[in-house]
């Protein structure tokens, strides 16, 4: 079953800074011979032909420019709008003696074709059919001034739609954060290069729908700071699990041990031991309090549960895995110590997640996983604590974290939450495309849990393992709130999804 399109398939896979997309503005203007003032009249009318299309019906336009060169493509959009017969009303906020000079030179253009411009003076002027926003773009410096934010305010209390120019105003281009104020857009047309903090934090959201204009037909060599991954991307670059020959046998897709479920936490571990079959996995076992072995065994009869009170009982199961995958449920307490000890001494491919991360995160667990396959898979809190850092912290800048994370512990590291991040100890990293908030519900991280393991044990490396399993969990969950929304899905929704995407 091949899902169709997430909302940003379209978009390129390599993902910048906005300092690189700075460059490569000077690059294209190099190659192309072309002024500043040139490329941002290639940005207005690329801007203005996504709004014509979106809103066809749009007869009047609010456009607020700022003093920088994202006003200056606000100024040349109002000229071309004007030009095209809509009514266009311009507010225009900074100094522009501060501007630069391509940005003035795009205010007298559009003054002189009679375009008026005001002053925001705490009120928006209720009649616009859609509101512009070129207030701030990459060139923004922490939170957006007490000016800007009134203004901002008001833009995302006004009923009309907003399209953003570049980036929404407010927020950074290469984390995602909104530090202060930052404009909702429904539209976000970003040019050169896509910023890569459009795709994690609060990117995504404060974007909308995100549409990426070249304005250049030459191909730019600039330093990529990221990839973005998808499940439709994964399918169509042929990075995906081959498919099953027929003289084959179970022990040829591993053998995962997944190991949690302390006392009343005995769905993390159920949840994690279904995805993983349903991810295909040959064999899965689990090592679990007693208490949750029927459950266990009603749930996924194919898997073979063992009640386990210590390490020692589980050193045979360790032996006989290919795979161990351990955290969903398993709870702080010396039970877990034993058991998480017991998987450290190994050296089978392992996956930590949750309570495992925690446990590992206090200074009696610290280690490193050089020279074997480890995929680590925190929230922002369990980050924090590896880190010894905090969530807010994680949050203002989640590639540096997820960076550290990977280099500090020599693993491969998935930081989960909107736009989820996979890093490796060499550098690279890669955020998720597809996904949405129905996933932040109990249960979502075991699931992904127990499909990573099942794809470490079907022969993928941890990078492979990891980017595919947070774009099937992702494209999972896509798929179920297509069908039935997202309020109210649960992790328990998504196996069979999954196994349909897996085939
Ligand atoms: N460079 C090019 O040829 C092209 C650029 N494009 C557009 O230009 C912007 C980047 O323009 P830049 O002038 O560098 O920065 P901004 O317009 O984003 O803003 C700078 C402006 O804003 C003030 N400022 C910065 N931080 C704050 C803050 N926290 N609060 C208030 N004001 C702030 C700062 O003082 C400057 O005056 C890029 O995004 C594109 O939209 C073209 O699209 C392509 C060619
Ligand atoms: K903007």
């Amino acid at each position: 079953m091949n899902r169709p399109y997430s909302a940003r398939d379209h978009l390129p896979v390599a993902l910048y800074r906005a300092a690189d997309v700075r460059a490569m503005d000077q690059q294209v203007m190099h190659n192309e011979g072309i002024s500043a003032l040139q490329l941002m009249g290639r940005a207005a009318e690329a801007a203005f032909a996504c709004l014509l299309q979106r809103w066809p019906e749009a007869r009047s336009l609010m456009v607020l420019a700022g003093p920088g060169n994202n006003g200056g493509d606000a100024w040349l959009l109002a000229g071309l709008a004007q030009a095209h017969g809509l009514d266009v009303q311009l507010y225009s906020l900074g100094d522009p003696a501060r501007a630069s000079s391509e940005a003035q030179a795009a205010r007298q253009q559009t003054l002189a074709a009679g375009v008026t411009a005001g002053a925001f003076n705490g009120e928006l002027a209720a009649d616009a059919d859609v509101i512009v926003d070129g207030l701030l773009g990459t060139g923004l410096q922490g939170p957006a001034a007490a000016d800007y934010a009134r203004l901002i305010e008001a833009v995302n209390a006004h009923p009309a739609p907003v399209l953003a120019l570049d980036i929404p105003s407010g927020l950074q281009a290469d984390t995602g954060v909104a530090a202060g104020a930052a404009v909702r857009a429904d539209l976000t047309v970003t040019f050169i290069g896509v910023k890569r903090g459009l795709l994690t934090a609060d990117g995504p959201d404060l974007c909308g729908e995100l549409a990426f204009a070249a304005l250049t037909p030459l191909a730019l060599a600039a330093p990529a700071a990221g990839e973005r991954i998808s499940w439709h991307r994964l399918q169509r670059s042929g990075q995906c699990l081959p498919a099953r020959r027929g003289n084959v046998h179970k022990g040829d897709f591993g053998h995962v041990l997944l190991v949690g479920g302390e006392q009343g936490f005995g769905g993390a571990i159920l949840l994690a031991a279904e995805a993983c079959a349903r991810s295909g996995a040959g064999l899965v076992s689990v090592a679990t309090r007693p208490q949750h072995i029927t459950a266990l065994l009603t749930r996924c009869p194919t898997v073979m549960a063992h009640a386990v009170n210590s390490g020692l009982e589980l050193q045979p199961l360790v032996m006989r895995a290919d795979v161990l995958a351990l955290g969903p449920g398993l709870g702080q307490g010396s039970w877990g110590e034993l058991l998480l000890q017991q998987a450290l001494q190994a050296d089978q491919p392992l996956v930590l997640d949750a309570d495992a991360l925690n446990l590992l995160a206090s200074p009696a667990w610290r280690c490193d996983f050089a020279g074997r396959t480890v995929v680590l898979t925190p929230h922002p809190g369990e980050a924090a604590r590896l880190l010894g850092s905090t969530i807010a912290a994680v949050q203002a800048d989640r590639f540096a974290a997820a960076l550290q994370l990977a280099q500090q512990y020599q693993a491969v590291v998935v930081l989960k939450g909107q736009g989820s991040i996979v890093a490796e100890p060499d550098g690279r990293l890669a955020v998720c495309s597809d996904g949405n908030p129905g996933m932040s519900s109990a249960g979502m991280g075991d699931v992904l849990t127990g499909i990573v393991a099942a794809l470490l044990a079907q022969g993928m490396n941890a990078g492979a393992a990891a980017r595919y399993a947070v774009c099937l969990h992702a494209a999972a969950a896509d798929v179920w709130a297509g069908q039935h929304g997202r309020r109210g899905m649960l992790a328990s929704d998504l196996a069979a999804v999954v196994q349909e995407l897996v085939n």
